[in-house]
Formats: structure tokens, sequence, C-alpha cells
């Protein structure tokens, strides 16, 4: 059966790559607008489904794999900054506080009207980091394109003291959850991960998790 991952992010395509099926990779055209009123969570699962519906469309007999990953704090959604003014505002608001980070995901089959979602939330306790800190990250351009303007994944961990929830979902692609829904798919992936969780780089996260 025909995979496609709907999505433009190498983080997402290197984390499908994980469940050792093969994929093609096509871009969604859907236009992502934080509605303000609707929960977040519900948000980054709307989000995923346009983005699946989207090239289902195009593509009606194949399995479609849609993601949206949104940050929640104060009942506010932060989504990708566009500049660096953006992204201070958005780590400024982060700093020294608990929030959640919410990745959804959606697999549509257009042809057998399948279509499936779930959610994985993870909270994440930011340092209180200085000016100078702050100053640093934006300057090595590592926000732009990342929802909360940090990538947990690269030199953004050093603002992050901890988390509670799943890796794979923080950085993109909640797996078990996509594992899961391509299984109800017909398609035979591993849905027990936990392998992967003892091999590098996920290993250095159990110290978070
Ligand atoms: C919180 C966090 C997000 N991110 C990324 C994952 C997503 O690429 C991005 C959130 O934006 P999304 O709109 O979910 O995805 P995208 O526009 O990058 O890609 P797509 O084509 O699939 O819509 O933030 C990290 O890489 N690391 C992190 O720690």
């Amino acid at each position: 059966m025909r995979v496609i991952l709907a999505s433009t992010s190498p983080r997402r395509r290197e984390l499908l790559a994980l469940l050792g099926l093969p994929f093609e990779v096509q871009a969604p055209s859907f236009d992502e607008r934080l509605l303000p009123g609707l929960p977040v969570a519900d948000l980054a699962v709307e989000f995923a489904c346009g983005k699946a519906r989207a090239v289902a469309r195009l593509a009606p007999d194949a399995v479609v794999i849609g993601s949206d990953t949104l940050i929640e704090i104060d009942q506010e959604a932060l989504g990708k900054p566009e500049t660096i003014a953006d992204a201070r505002g958005m780590l400024r608001k982060l700093k020294g506080r608990r929030h959640r980070i919410h990745s959804a995901v959606a697999v549509c089959v257009s042809d057998r009207r399948f279509e499936e979602t779930a959610l994985s939330t993870v909270q994440v306790w930011m340092k209180p980091f200085s000016d100078a800190d702050l100053e640093a990250y934006l300057a090595s351009g590592e926000s732009i394109g990342k929802a909360g303007a940090y990538a947990i994944q690269g030199s953004g961990v050093r603002l992050i003291e901890r988390i509670a929830g799943d890796y794979t979902a923080a950085v993109g692609l909640p797996l078990s959850e996509t594992a899961v829904l391509l299984e109800k798919c017909g398609l035979s992936v591993p849905t027990d991960l936990r392998h992967l969780y003892r091999s590098r780089p996920y290993a250095n996260w159990s110290r978070f998790a």
C-alpha cells in the first residue's frame, strides 16, 4: 500500500523512517490559521487532519499521514515564529514556566473513507534562562519554523529543565500513536517502540521522560 507523509518537516520524515516502512513525502497545501477560542489541542488535531486531507484528495488510494505541533501556554496557541522578534516574544513567555506541546497525527485513506486522529501532549518546564542565553539562542537561528520558537532536539534543549511525555511528540510526530493508526489501516508496523527509546539519540531522553 502506498504511504504518503503529508509534510515539509525534515524532523517528521526522520521520525517516520524509524518505523521502517517505505513512504513518499508530499507537501500539503493547507493554511494553518490560528483561530482564537478553540482549545489548542483541538486546533492541532484540526490542522493534522487538514494536512492529511489535502494530500489524500490528490492520492485517494494512498494512506496519508498528516501531523501538527502547537504549544499551549495560558490557553493560548503558539505556532511557528516568522521573525526573530516573534521568537523572542514567544521564548520570553515560556521562560521559567511550564507549558504544553500538543502533537496531533491524522491518517486518511480517501477511497476507504478512513480517517482517524490521535493526540500526544508533552509537558515542558523551561529554565529561567538569562537574557544573554536567550539572545545567544536566537542568534543560532534555530527558532524559526519551530512551534514555540525552540527545538528540543537541537540546542534548544539547553533552555529546558525537564519534560514529561513522549519525546517524539515533542519533536513533531507522536510515533506510537502513528504506528497504531497505521496498523488500523492494515499496515504491518512495530507498535511496541520501547526498543527505540533505548537506542540513540532517544536514550539521552530517559532523564527527561
Ligand atoms: C516544540 C518543537 C517543535 N518542532 C517543530 C516540529 C514542526 O516541524 C514545527 C511545528 O510546525 P507544524 O506546523 O506542526 O509543522 P511544519 O510546518 O514544520 O511542517 P508540515 O509541513 O508537516 O506542516 O515545529 C521541533 O522541531 N522541535 C520542537 O521541540
